[in-house]
């Protein structure tokens, strides 16, 4: 894969973007960017602030975010769970990155993330489970690629590495 590409990574809160992100960025001596931050940043209000006004108000803000992020080349962004609610933000991300879909089940996600205090999980396991039936088409339709998360997150980065490395 092109060097110049970026690299998206979209998925369930807690599905590790961040985490696997990070670590993906520092073996490929790439910058990484939380797609949260970011909105945080460029708009000067918290995530909490931005949805008091409104959701809408929240998703404009990410495709803001999605745009400056997409400007730029050869970075690793993690993006906000719901980034596949506004398809024109996997628009915006596939002009110059390839999207992957890292699919962690609602089983292993509950089991290791202190779910009262993500903010769209703060209503509980059973959230969860109905967020992912929600929206896992719409990951699975936004991917280029999906990467399975349910083994230990070396192997998991290894798997990212070689398919990168595969992509034309
Ligand atoms: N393969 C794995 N093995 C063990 N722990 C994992 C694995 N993948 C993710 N985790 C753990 O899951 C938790 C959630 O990961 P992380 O915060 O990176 O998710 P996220 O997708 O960025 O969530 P959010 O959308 O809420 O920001 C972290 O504690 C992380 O260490
Ligand atoms: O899943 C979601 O809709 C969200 C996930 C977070 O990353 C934030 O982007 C925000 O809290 C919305
Ligand atoms: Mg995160």
């Amino acid at each position: 894969m092109n060097d110049k590409r970026n690299i998206i990574i979209i998925g369930m809160p807690g599905c590790g973007k961040s985490t696997l992100g990070k670590a993906l960025a520092s073996r490929l001596n790439r910058s990484f960017y939380d797609a949260d931050d970011v909105i945080v940043w460029q708009e000067g209000k918290s995530i909490p602030e931005l949805f008091a006004i409104s959701e809408d108000c929240f998703r404009d803000a990410e495709v803001r975010a999605s745009r400056f992020l997409a400007s730029k080349e050869g970075i690793v962004v993690a993006c906000g769970g719901g980034v596949i609610k506004r398809p024109e933000n996997i628009s915006i991300f596939k002009k110059t990155g390839t999207v992957f879909f890292l699919d962690r089940s609602p089983e292993d996600i509950v089991s290791d993330v202190d779910v009262s205090v993500r903010p769209l999980l703060k209503d509980g396991r059973q959230k969860v489970y109905d967020l992912y039936e929600e929206r896992i088409g719409l990951y699975r339709e936004a991917a280029d690629y999906c990467i399975r998360n349910d083994k230990p997150m070396e192997s998991v980065l290894d798997e990212f590495e070689t398919l990168i490395g595969n992509i034309p």
